[in-house]
């Protein structure tokens, strides 16, 4: 299910962009998810609860496109293709493969490194022209731009080249290690604040926060960055400014402001958890919209990828 970091980052964003804009493709990407080893009986649950928590954040299938990835598979076969215009070096000097590979024993396997030209796909498949993401995903944002006019150059002017829209919430950092992302593969449990977890383990995982031998709370992310990564969460749960975050919480000290933060984190998720477990009982309904979803958007990629097919000299 989404963290902390995916929801502020990301959701959040994804369920004002549905209102904005006519057409928006959200996808739960469970191939890029088995770049990290799991049980096919994990992987089938996380796909609906993943799904369950979506809809409950405000995603709204009647106003996006909503699908799951590995029910259209024309991404595999567009990434095969894009593969075939990257160059390995570039894909190796990618932060994601060397951080995530070093959690494989130094030996990532070629999908993990090969992951962003997927992602690549998932983009430009729909010819997709603006990309909502964190900025942790800026440079596979930018391969896919540097993917897509490789491929204008050598076949002819055919991708938009896609745009990054930022989220305005900065990256939210690992509750155990504060100069590490937030992250779902984090094997910490007590690193990452599920959206879904109870009252209590989000104390805990609050109470066992990373801070420093500071007991006052301020904002200083480069010497400071466990107390200003509470802050950063704290802010953009209650919809705050730093600074007006920074007045309330005078003269508590961080044992006091973690509580605080938990508190605000309880109460920002409380009606989302409950709305997640309602959802989660109804699995028919859950497989239904992704599959829904997946019909819509395969009849968006066809007449697409029919273009790219006749273009690279497939036809
Ligand atoms: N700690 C954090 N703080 C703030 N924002 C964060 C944090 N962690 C994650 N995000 C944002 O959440 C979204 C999903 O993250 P993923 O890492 O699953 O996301 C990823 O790993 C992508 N490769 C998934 C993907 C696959 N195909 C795509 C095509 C277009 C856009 C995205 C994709 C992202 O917007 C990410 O920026």
């Amino acid at each position: 299910t989404p963290h902390l970091g995916n929801y502020l980052g990301a959701i959040q964003n994804w369920v004002n962009l549905q209102e904005e804009c006519s057409s928006v493709l959200y996808s739960i990407m469970d191939m890029h998810s088995l770049t990290m080893p799991k049980e096919p009986a994990v992987l089938r649950q996380n796909i609906l609860d993943t799904t369950a928590a979506i809809l409950a954040c405000g995603i709204d299938p009647k106003k996006c496109f909503l699908f799951r990835q590995s029910l259209v598979p024309k991404h595999a076969e567009l990434a095969w293709i894009l593969g075939c215009l990257t160059n390995v070096p570039r894909l190796l000097r990618l932060p994601q493969w060397k951080m995530k590979r070093a959690s494989q024993n130094n030996e990532g396997t070629v999908g993990l490194l090969t992951y962003p030209v997927l992602q690549a796909a998932d983009i430009l498949l729909y010819k997709s022209t603006h990309v909502p993401v964190g900025e942790d995903q800026v440079l596979h944002l930018e391969l896919a731009q540097d993917i897509a006019q490789h491929f204008n150059k050598k076949y002819g002017e055919f991708f938009p080249v896609p745009k990054a829209i930022l989220s305005t919430t900065k990256k939210i950092k690992s509750l155990r290690d504060p100069t590490v992302k937030m992250s779902k593969s984090d094997p910490q449990k007590l690193a990452t604040v599920n959206i879904a977890d109870s009252p209590d383990e989000i104390v805990l995982k609050f109470r066992k926060a990373v801070t420093d031998f500071t007991s006052e709370v301020t904002y200083d992310p480069a010497s400071r960055p466990g107390v200003s990564n509470l802050v950063s969460i704290h802010a953009a749960v209650t919809g705050l400014s730093i600074k007006e975050v920074l007045h309330q919480s005078a003269g508590l000290d961080t044992a006091h402001y973690k509580m605080v933060v938990a508190e605000s984190v309880i109460q920002k998720f409380a009606p989302i958890r409950n709305e997640i477990k309602k959802l989660q009982e109804d699995k028919s309904h859950l497989i239904k919209v992704l599959e829904d979803g997946a019909e819509k958007a395969k009849e968006l990629a066809a007449p697409i990828y029919q273009e790219i097919r006749r273009l690279v000299g497939f036809q």
